[in-house]
């Protein structure tokens, strides 16, 4: 089957039918034509961008990012592909209908065979991806958070572990690591149920919310057992920020009234060490430490 012959006209009636915006752009950043996304429901009308610069109409970090993927679609040749966000207040002169919200954009950018007005120049289709980032997003924080707590898990603390071990190893930036653990939690289940189990574990994640600072990464690690990392922090600064920890968390748990139980916590407490070839070695020896915590009594911080 031989393809169709279309007119000049029904060429430009497809140009224009396009779903997504369709740029020129020379290498020098100059929109030499736009073509389809003219549906405002997901996309501004860019053609008034047409004979402007990149410059012109956007501020310079972005301008720079633009020029720059042009630059590596141009050397590439082949089919370049960049995310990026943008929303309509960004690009100055563009007329008012369109999203409101910041946009995703899934940038498709192809090298041109041809020079437009003397330069090279690339066709970039530029695809609004929001609702596919939105949901991205929203599963990789699910995939990385306690649903009980709504602290961090575990998964999460191994990649923060991994990537503060490595800061370690190569500048020698002190990180502790805390490990926590509700005394006799199996007790006040049996006594009282687990949904009051459940009310202490919650109230501790509180409390670690509410005494670490916000670069602190506290981590539900498994049943009643919690893991903080925190960065820049030495042994001593970190055993302080122990037992303040400790003690908010005997008063909260005081003020849920469940009668009959005094509920304390035991932490452990570690650093890495010059010696460590991996985070599981300080991680180990916070362990030990929790574990001596308990031994001697539990309601207690210990150091490594
Ligand atoms: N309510 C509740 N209980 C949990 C949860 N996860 C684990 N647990 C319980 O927490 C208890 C933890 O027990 P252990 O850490 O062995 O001991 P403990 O009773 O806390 O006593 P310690 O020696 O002081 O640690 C077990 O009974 C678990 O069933 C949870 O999500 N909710």
């Amino acid at each position: 089957m031989t393809s169709p012959c279309f007119s000049s006209q029904q060429l430009s009636a497809i140009l224009a039918a396009l779903p997504d915006p369709v740029f020129i752009l020379t290498r020098s950043g100059r929109y030499a034509a736009v073509f389809g996304g003219s549906d405002l429901r997901y996309y501004h009308d860019g053609s008034g961008l047409v004979g402007l610069a990149i410059g012109d109409v956007l501020e310079p970090e972005k301008t720079a990012f633009f020029l720059g993927e042009i630059a590596t679609a141009l050397h590439g040749g082949g089919l370049h592909i960049v995310e990026y966000t943008l929303s309509g207040s960004d690009v100055k002169g563009l007329k008012k209908e369109g999203p409101d919200e910041p946009i995703w954009f899934e940038g498709r950018v192809q090298a041109l065979a041809f020079q437009v007005d003397g330069e090279d120049a690339v066709l970039w289709v530029a695809s609004n991806i929001t609702p596919r980032h939105e949901l991205e997003t929203r599963l990789r924080e699910q995939s990385e958070t306690d649903p009980l707590t709504g602290l961090a898990n575990r998964r999460k603390l191994m990649t923060a572990l991994q990537q503060h071990f490595e800061l370690f190893s190569r500048y020698r930036t002190p990180a502790t690591i805390l490990t926590f653990d509700i005394d006799h939690l199996k007790h006040i289940n049996d006594r009282h149920g687990h949904l009051t189990g459940d009310r202490v574990i919650t109230a501790l994640a509180g409390v670690c919310r509410d005494e670490l600072r916000c670069n602190d990464i506290p981590a539900r690690f498994g049943g009643d057992e919690f893991v903080a990392l925190l960065p820049q922090t030495d042994r001593q600064s970190a055993g302080a920020i122990a037992q303040r920890i400790r003690q908010q968390a005997q008063r909260v748990f005081a003020q849920l009234g469940i009668p009959g139980v005094e509920a304390t916590i035991s932490i452990g407490l570690s650093e890495f060490e010059p010696a460590d070839t991996a985070f599981d070695n300080a991680l180990e020896r916070a362990d030990n430490a929790l574990y001596r915590a308990k031994e001697q009594g539990r309601n207690q911080v210990v150091l490594s």
